[in-house]
């Protein structure tokens, strides 16, 4: 099969993906000029097969928000080189573009956030079934499968974020008990030029956070800026994670460095508590924004949630979202 059959006609995957969104597509294979192969395996979903393989199995995912383009596009990219011969990977390596059909909309989702569904929620009675639980339920299966071969597991979840942010760049790791992020990971971090680590502090039911928990990986949400449509993105601002993406799939070590990530953890996770929940953060309000001791963050009936005894950082402040889900984070640097 030539390279054009792997996209059934379309120019490249996302071309593909986006023609194909919500409709099954066959299986289908291609030699890469390495030796390697490139298997469709469903819609939005790619996997490499190394001819020599000595890099971790790796999971790269995008477009979990179909909005959130920039990293849509890096992976794009990422497999034309494949296919052009300008990648080698040795990693076995599972690409996916998260969610077809509200990257057709343009939209963050189009029925749930699908980055509430993993871990099994999918099948939760608050959710009726729809494109967005199918999809979330098939990744899970796809997941599994590449996981069950897989000595080591590594997975970098791409999103880029509703509000601009004192830190342009940051990751999240999931919360896990007993969990050390490792160097390799944080050195991936600062080539990639994301210099700022949130560590979550409870489960959660994110893609990253299902990678972790069930499948063991070494996971990250990695947040590589402002959302932006399709063909408004600036490839400089992305080129680090461009480069490190490139390397890790090569098998190479991210280069040593004397830089430290920034670390901060939660204090604080804002839940929607229905009608009577009152938000005290403008809609305009960036990521990392900090707030003295004392000031309200956010209230209703009951409670009134004051910034502690030191400053807190607000991160993803959204208060358009259902009761029970997270309208942000108050986070503290650790020291
Ligand atoms: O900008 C925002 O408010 C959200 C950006 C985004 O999609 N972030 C992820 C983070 C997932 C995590 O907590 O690991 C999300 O909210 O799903
Ligand atoms: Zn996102």
């Amino acid at each position: 099969m030539t390279n054009t059959n792997l996209f059934e006609g379309h120019p490249d995957w996302l071309s593909h993906t986006l023609a194909n969104a919500g409709l099954p597509t066959a299986v289908g294979d291609v030699a890469l000029p390495d030796g390697g192969r490139l298997q469709r395996l469903a819609t939005g979903v790619l996997c490499v097969h190394p001819a020599q393989v000595s890099g971790p199995h790796t999971i790269l995912s995008a477009g979990v928000h179909g909005n959130e383009t920039a990293p849509i596009e890096i992976l794009n990219d990422l497999v034309l080189s494949l296919l052009q011969g300008n990648v080698t990977a040795t990693c076995p390596t599972l690409l996916i573009l998260g969610n077809p059909p509200a990257m057709v909309a343009d939209q963050r989702f189009v029925t749930y956030n699908m980055n509430r569904l993993f871990s099994g929620a999918h099948q939760h009675p608050d959710y009726k079934p729809c494109d967005e639980t199918e999809r979330a339920a098939q990744l899970e299966q796809f997941c599994l499968a590449f996981a069950e071969s897989a000595e080591r597991l590594v997975h970098y979840d791409l999103h880029t974020a509703i509000r601009p942010s004192h830190r342009e760049k940051f990751a999240l790791y999931p919360w896990v008990p007993d969990r050390t992020i490792s160097d390799d990971q944080c050195r991936f971090l600062l080539d990639a030029d994301v210099d700022t680590l949130l560590l979550q502090h409870t489960g959660a039911t994110t893609f990253s956070a299902f990678t972790a928990v069930d499948l063991g990986g070494e996971s990250l949400t990695i947040e590589l800026g402002k959302v932006r449509p399709f063909g408004e993105n600036n490839p400089e601002d992305f080129r680090g994670i461009d480069r490190a993406l490139r390397r890790h799939l090569r098998g190479e070590p991210a280069p040593a460095t004397d830089r430290k990530l920034t670390r901060f953890e939660v204090v604080h996770e804002i839940i929607h508590t229905g009608e009577d929940f009152h938000f005290h953060v403008s809609d305009d309000t960036p990521n990392f924004t900090e707030y003295a001791p004392g000031i309200i963050i956010w209230g209703d009936r009951t409670t009134d949630y004051k910034v502690g005894d030191r400053p807190e950082a607000i991160v993803f402040p959204n208060p358009k979202v259902p009761k029970g889900h997270r309208v942000g984070l108050m986070v503290r640097e650790v020291k």
